[in-house]
């Protein structure tokens, strides 16, 4: 952690949605009246008062006597109120205890709020409670608040600026807050700097007059060089998060501080230039490509999330060379692809969707004319990895044979049948089922040559990638019979959002399921993934570990504790780690622990070292030959 410089300034902190996320009256006035009816709308006048008085678009004392006239609130409310706002102390404050303890003497709250429910919740950050100045309420004898202390200056107009001037504090002071009256600090002049906090509410009257903005309180110490929990303020770092990932995904990112953007549905590839220029971190499904010209234009870019298992939307070599790491989701929705390929093939096989659509139609065919069992036929999976041999244990469950066809070696599962071509596979299966990963070499792997080897009559599932099948070909296997029922889960162009509408020459045949690209779209896979590629990307960026990346040298990483750690990513050519260490000698820098992974692009070092850094260390690291990132952990 970088030292705190000799004189650190002293550092004014406002705490209604700047040391914690919300506004404590608003949040009395709601605890409050709890169970009265007129409960949202009172809170809602209180919210209103609140606002123009950050603002600066009212008289703040004014606002606030109304707003304790609106308060019908006793001393009960406001433990219910500290136990609350204990929840709610903003992350970043929380993030950093150590500083606020270790920089007491430094420290003050200075807030138009209340004593009574302030002084509880920033004490136990390490405020002293000496260093809290707030108003305080009156209360008559049964605990009721009945008023305020008219003689406090921060209950008048100009309080703040009042308060300060009585501190007579000597040095370089630095304002934090979200509201107007804190601005006017650094406009009496008593404040040397005036921060907008932007953390928990965003006040663009605010933002204009500041002389910086801070996304966190890490963002303010970084700024000013102080010692944090972070060493790179994670509000900095953008995330963009498309195709509506699980919310878990979210929190995940916004829990540590990141500066979130989430956008439900996919963009193309100029808007993705456009959007990903200040982006780090991209997460996204199966609908956005991010192709080479969107790298080109990724120039802080070091990690991407597909939310799926698919990465072929995804130029991996392109993305290695320019350091940035691909993580995806292998297992998470593989259950969910298994369950919809056996419902479809049950349901095809019997012929259902024809009876169900003339059921629509009004027309009672009761016939076992074309209805077959599942249990006995013999089912055929082109391509036997997680989905391929997990669909052969259920499939082998209902009774079914199971035949496979994989260009790699794989070991036969239960009694699963290994085919040496492919030819040989269509031959056999009643029940043709595609489990291929979609890489290019696979478009139109399954054209009129192939359907022309299947059986007649058969049962044909694709829920692998659209442009592996060719669509008309199939679309005339179904049309002759030759294909008697399909299921189509992707397709080779699909719609970019629900607005679009979905074209394809599969539509309005008899006896063909299509789905929307859902074969993972499950509650419980999408949690999974909601969870599991936020897991692996927050890795790679906090400890540098690479395990479980598609494009990356993998590496599994020890917990950073006590030591830097610097993170090298260079092309790998030889000789570049005799360079790289040969700048730690000449530094006199010892290194505790060092790890090298290189891939047929990159090579990844890992250096943990037990001594403070230099900048010209930096800079020598940064300038060696073959660099193609580099940065640091601590
Ligand atoms: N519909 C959906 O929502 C959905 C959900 C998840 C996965 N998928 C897709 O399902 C596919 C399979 O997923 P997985 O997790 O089983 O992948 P996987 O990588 O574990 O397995 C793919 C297998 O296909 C084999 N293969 C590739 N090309 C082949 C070829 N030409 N001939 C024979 N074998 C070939 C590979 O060797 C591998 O064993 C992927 O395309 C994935 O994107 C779709
Ligand atoms: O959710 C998606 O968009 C893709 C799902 C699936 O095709 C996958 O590759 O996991």
């Amino acid at each position: 952690m970088p030292t705190l410089t000799l004189n650190p300034p002293y550092i004014i902190i406002d705490f209604d949605s700047t040391f914690t996320k919300v506004e404590g009256l608003d949040e009395l006035a709601a605890i409050a009246l709890a169970g009265s009816s007129q409960r949202d709308q009172i809170v809602e006048e209180i919210r209103d008062l609140t606002n123009k008085g950050m603002n600066g678009e009212m008289s703040f004392a004014e606002g606030l006597r109304k707003r304790i006239d609106l308060l019908k609130a006793n001393k009960s409310h406001i433990d219910d109120l500290v136990t609350f706002l204990r929840t709610k102390v903003s992350d970043s404050f929380l993030r950093n205890k150590q500083f606020l303890t270790e920089n007491a003497d430094h420290i003050f709250i200075v807030s138009s709020g209340f004593k009574e429910f302030i002084v509880p919740v920033a004490t136990e950050l390490g405020v002293r409670a000496d260093h809290v100045y707030a108003n305080e309420f009156r209360f008559d004898a049964e605990g009721n608040i009945v008023g305020i202390d008219e003689e406090n200056v921060l209950s008048t107009d100009g309080g703040k600026i009042k308060l300060l001037a009585q501190l007579k504090l000597e040095g370089e002071v630095y304002a934090i807050g979200d509201g107007y009256t804190d601005y006017q600090l650094k406009e009496s002049g008593l404040a040397s700097r005036f921060y907008a906090f932007t953390e928990n509410v965003e006040r663009p009257k605010v933002m204009a007059v500041a002389d910086h903005i801070a996304t966190s309180f890490d963002d303010f110490l970084y700024d000013n060089k102080l010692s944090r929990s972070q060493s790179y303020p994670k509000s900095r770092i953008k995330v963009l998060l498309l195709e509506n990932v699980h919310p878990a995904a979210l929190r995940a990112f916004e829990e540590q501080g990141f500066n979130v953007e989430f956008v439900k549905g996919a963009l193309d590839e100029d808007e993705l230039c456009e959007r990903i220029k200040d982006v780090s971190i991209i997460g996204i499904r199966s609908k956005t490509n991010i192709t080479k010209r969107v790298l080109e234009n990724a120039n802080r870019l070091m990690a991407i999330g597909a939310f799926c298992i698919g990465t072929n939307q995804i130029d991996l070599d392109e993305a290695a060379k320019r350091g940035i790491a691909v993580f995806n989701a292998p297992y998470s929705n593989t259950r969910s692809v298994v369950e919809l390929a056996v419902g479809e093939m049950i349901l095809l096989i019997r012929n259902t969707v024809t009876k169900s659509n003339q059921m629509h139609q009004g027309v009672w065919d009761k016939s076992a004319v074309g209805s077959f069992e599942v249990r006995g036929k013999k089912i055929g999976m082109v391509g036997y990895g997680s989905i391929g041999t997990q669909l052969s244990v259920v499939a082998e469950a209902l009774g079914m044979q199971v035949y496979f066809y994989d260009e790699v070696e794989k070991l036969s599962i239960g009694n699963a049948r290994k085919m040496n071509t492919l030819e040989e596979l269509l031959a056999v299966a009643d029940v043709v089922s595609l489990h291929v990963d979609g890489r290019k070499e696979n478009t139109r792997m399954i054209g009129k040559r192939e359907f022309d080897m299947m059986k007649d009559g058969v049962i044909f599932l694709n829920l692998s990638r659209g442009h592996v099948v060719d669509i008309p070909a199939l679309a005339e296997a179904v049309r002759s019979g030759k294909v008697a029922g399909a299921g189509v889960d992707v397709f080779p162009y699909e719609p970019k959002t629900n607005a679009e509408s979905f074209e394809s020459e599969l539509r309005g045949l008899p006896n063909v399921i299509l789905t929307p690209h859902i074969g993972g779209s499950t509650e419980e896979a999408q949690e999974n993934i909601g969870h599991f590629v936020p897991g692996k990307l927050l890795e790679f960026m906090n400890n540098g570990s690479s395990y479980g990346s598609v494009n990356f040298p993998e590496v599994q990483l020890p917990k950073l504790k006590d030591s830097h750690r610097l993170l090298h990513i260079h092309a790998n050519v030889p000789g570049v780690l005799a360079k790289l260490n040969h700048i730690f000698g000449k530094n006199n820098i010892n290194i505790t622990g060092q790890y090298l992974k290189t891939n047929e692009h990159i090579g990844y070092v890992i250096v943990d070292i037990d001594k403070n850094y230099t900048e010209e260390f930096i800079q020598e690291v940064k300038e060696l030959e073959g660099t193609i990132r580099f940065r640091m952990l601590y």
